[in-house]
């Protein structure tokens, strides 16, 4: 039976980079679904399956998604087959949701899922968001997010482990201390 890992935090503190490192044949990434623009470098069905608004609404209504969110005016969702697949699958996988994503499969499988909160300063968040270059409103919204919700102790609460990759970090340090979690053994509640 596999653990699900779950990758959570602000917009740009460094999610997809860890994933990316991390992902491999024996430790898959879980692709989300969602109704957003690619960024120039994605590609569908590995960073995300791009779907229309139709297309998301319709899998919401058949029960195809075993949880969503809005975020930034974008529908966001998870397939139930692909948690379902990766449970009953040999190997752990990974996946990068929202605070929301967290609690829904948290309470859904208590004891397969280890959520780690990646979290980065509000100015590491403003210079990587600028790098990006995506509109002015939508940066303006992503750091408003930060600091509003994402930064605050009540988003970070629900995770097993939490750990800061502010500018000024070495991302190996990151991405040894993620292996660490991963690999450490799980609490008992
Ligand atoms: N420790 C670090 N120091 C400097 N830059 C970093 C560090 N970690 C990640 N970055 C850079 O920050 C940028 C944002 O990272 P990434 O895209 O992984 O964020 P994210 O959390 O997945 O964001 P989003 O949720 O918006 O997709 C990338 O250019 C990445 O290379
Ligand atoms: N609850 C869910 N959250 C998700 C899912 N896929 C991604 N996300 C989160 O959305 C925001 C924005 O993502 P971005 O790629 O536009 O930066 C971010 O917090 C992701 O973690 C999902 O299926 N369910």
């Amino acid at each position: 039976m596999g653990r699900i890992i779950v990758l959570y935090g602000p917009s740009a503190s460094g999610k997809s980079e860890i994933q990316r490192q991390l992902t491999n044949p024996g430790f898959p990434r879980i692709i989300t679904a969602t109704t957003r623009p690619a960024r120039p470098h994605e590609t569908g069905g590995v960073h995300y399956l791009f779907l229309s608004k139709e297309s998301f609404l319709d899998k919401m209504a058949r029960g195809e998604l075993i949880e969503w969110t809005e975020y930034n005016g974008e529908g966001y969702g998870t397939l139930r087959s692909s948690i379902e697949d990766a449970i009953a699958g040999p190997a752990d996988a990974n996946i990068i949701l929202d605070l929301a994503g967290v609690l829904a499969l948290k309470e859904r499988y208590p004891k397969h899922i280890l959520a780690i909160f990646i979290g980065a300063d509000l100015a590491s968040l403003a210079r990587r968001l600028a790098e990006r270059g995506g509109t002015a409103a939508e940066t303006a919204n992503r750091l408003r997010k930060a600091r509003e919700e994402e930064l605050t102790e009540a988003y970070m609460q629900p995770a097993d482990a939490a750990l800061w990759n502010s500018d000024g970090t070495d991302f190996a340090e990151t991405l040894k201390r993620v292996r660490e979690i991963i690999a450490s053994p799980r609490r008992e509640a």
